[in-house]
């Protein structure tokens, strides 16, 4: 259907994550990628900074900063947080928020109420067009899959707070399903590990740091040793320990597994024909948890087909947003049902 609004109105993909959000501009690519927090003064509520600037103040004047993260498990958490920081990122990628068409990624197990939120958000954030399209379509987008094509085309997207699994062809999604569990779930379970092992607690960023240098979804060859500052649980004091990039394997398996079991729940309800092309083309994973050491390993040898890790993959989902919003017209198949129930005209 073709549009009522200007041909000035600008074109934005939008990639609300749990842990970073990210903006695709029509012609400019992606133009911003910030952490998904806001925060606060804690003494008036009023807003002082947003995304990395946020984190930062964070670490410098905590007694008086308030942290607000709008997502969990890629669903909104708190509905006027995310309104206001999607006006204040928008605000920062265009001159004007007037012409914004916009489209945004969601989970494919997202409610109607959930989806129904975002929409509202993305409006009241400015824009005077709004679609949806499942996280995982977006990222078969964003990495160039052939999904128009009469052949099966598969993506993992693991993010911070959700995994999102689709089978696309013809320019449609043939399975998908979602996951509230992503890479930030791995770093829980490497808390609750230090807490319970050995009676430690560390902050968030170095339990990141450690995932993300020392962690692997295979038993690594080499079984080294992340150092890091850590409070004893029984004294109190602060003390130097090291966790061996083994043990980070064993802990990071058991959300692995969960996973695991939703890529096969996908690959069960795939038509056999579509599997056959799976086995030949292999599986693209996508989303910043892609990023797990061994990864692509592990999925290959338990689903037993080719599983390779996208390049950048943290951008794909922006960068299928983007895509989606400019060709929506020959993708009604994939935004259809969010234009269906969501379309408004101001
Ligand atoms: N090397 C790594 N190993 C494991 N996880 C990683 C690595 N690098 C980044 N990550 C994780 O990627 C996540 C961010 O990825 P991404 O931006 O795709 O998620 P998101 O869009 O914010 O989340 P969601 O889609 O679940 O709402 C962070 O949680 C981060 O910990």
């Amino acid at each position: 259907m073709a549009s009522i609004f200007s041909p000035l109105t600008k074109n934005i993909g939008i990639d609300l994550g749990t842990s970073t959000t990210q903006v695709y501009v029509e012609g400019r690519g992606i133009v911003l990628s910030e952490p998904s927090v806001m925060a606060t003064d804690e003494r008036n509520s009023k807003i002082i900074a947003v995304g990395r600037a946020a984190e930062d103040l964070l670490s410098r004047s905590p007694e008086t900063v308030k942290l607000h993260r709008p997502l969990v498990h890629g669903v909104i958490a708190d509905y006027s947080v995310t309104r206001t920081m999607l006006g204040y990122i928008l605000s920062k990628c265009v001159r004007s928020v007037q012409r914004l068409r916009i489209m945004i990624g969601v989970p494919s197990a997202a409610s109607n109420v959930e989806k129904r939120a975002v929409m509202e958000a993305v409006y009241q954030a400015g824009a005077k067009e709004a679609f949806l399209i499942e996280t995982a379509a977006a990222a078969a987008l964003g990495v160039n899959l052939p999904v128009y094509d009469p052949v099966g085309n598969m993506v993992i997207d693991i993010g911070g707070g959700t995994t999102n699994v689709a089978m696309l062809s013809l320019g449609g999604i043939v399975v998908s399903k979602s996951l509230h569990l992503g890479s930030l779930d791995f770093n829980a379970a490497i808390k609750d590990y230090l807490r319970y092992q050995y009676d430690i607690v560390t902050d968030d960023t170095t339990i990141e740091e450690m995932k993300v240098t020392n962690g692997s979804a295979i038993l690594p060859l080499e079984d080294r040793g992340y150092y890091f500052m850590g409070r004893g649980l029984d004294d109190g004091l602060q003390r130097e320990m090291a966790i061996k990039s083994s043990e980070l394997y064993h802990v990071i398996g058991k959300p692995l597994i969960k996973i695991l079991d939703l890529v096969k729940d996908v690959l069960r309800e795939t038509p056999p024909e579509l599997a056959a092309d799976i086995m030949e083309h292999g599986i693209v994973l996508t989303g910043g948890g892609a990023k797990l050491k061994g990864l692509d390993q592990l999925f290959t040898q338990e689903l037993g087909v080719p599983v390779m890790v996208a390049p950048e993959p943290e951008l794909a989902v922006a960068k299928g947003t983007g895509i989606a919003v400019a060709d929506r017209d020959k993708l009604s198949a994939l935004v259809e049902g969010a234009q269906r129930i969501y379309r408004r005209r101001f």
